[in-house]
């Protein structure tokens, strides 16, 4: 990486049919680290619409493993439904797995989890804060899509504030609380309790 080379850069775009609909992806490069982030994109908007969007960050397990261990999968799911419901919008896909630990130390966390850790607990034993994730490369990715304004799927407030401090106008939230199962419940307790994420307390009884 140069003096003069972005530290993120869009790299192509392609057509991506998918079981909800026809969407684009389009492929970003964080030439800081190396890793690789995609963004899905269904219909258009005028530059000054409130597009839905996601910003999902990578869980190979709950996303293409069909784990029940966490809700992401399903979140993953109803977005690509939303999206194509609302008749446009964006899913930002980050490749930051195990909310920035990565997929082995996911898994060390979750063998700390099935010892009786909470999630937040078995990341700090392992020496991790709870959360590592950086969502810089979202207002790039959200700027080459003509995205300036958003209604964001989610039920993080962190994550809000993140990208509010990137610059990114945030309309409105909805929220994503789907793919609550019994193998989940206490994951998400823990989600709301220690986290702030915002769940109806009654759905997790
Ligand atoms: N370290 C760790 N990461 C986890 C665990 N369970 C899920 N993840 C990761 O958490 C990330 C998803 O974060 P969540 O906290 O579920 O949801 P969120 O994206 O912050 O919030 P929403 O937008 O409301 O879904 C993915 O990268 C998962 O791989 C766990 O027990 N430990
Ligand atoms: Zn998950």
């Amino acid at each position: 990486m140069t003096s003069n080379t972005p530290k993120f850069e869009f790299i192509s775009q392609a057509k991506l049919p998918t079981r909800y609909g026809d969407f684009t992806i389009h492929g970003f490069i964080d030439h800081s680290n190396g890793q690789e982030h995609v963004a899905l994109s269904y219909g258009n908007w005028d530059p000054i619409a409130t597009v839905p969007i996601r910003v999902h960050s990578e869980c190979l397990t709950g996303d293409a493993l069909f784990s029940t261990r966490c809700d992401c999968g399903f979140q993953l799911e109803r977005a690509l439904e939303n999206i194509v419901e609302h008749g446009y919008g964006v899913l930002l896909y980050l490749r930051q797995e195990g909310r920035g630990i990565g997929l082995l130390n996911k898994i060390r966390a979750y063998n700390l989890q099935d010892q009786g850790y909470d999630t937040v607990e078995a990341n700090e034993h392992l020496g991790f804060d709870a959360d590592l994730r950086d969502y810089a490369i979202c207002k790039v990715m959200l700027d080459t899509l003509y995205v300036s304004n958003v209604e964001i799927m989610t039920n993080n407030p962190q994550k809000i504030q993140a990208l509010t401090d990137l610059g990114v106008n945030i309309i409105s939230r909805r929220p994503i609380d789907h793919g609550i199962t019994e193998d989940n419940k206490v994951y998400l307790r823990t989600k709301t309790t220690k986290l702030g994420h915002k769940f109806n307390p009654d759905s997790l009884k």
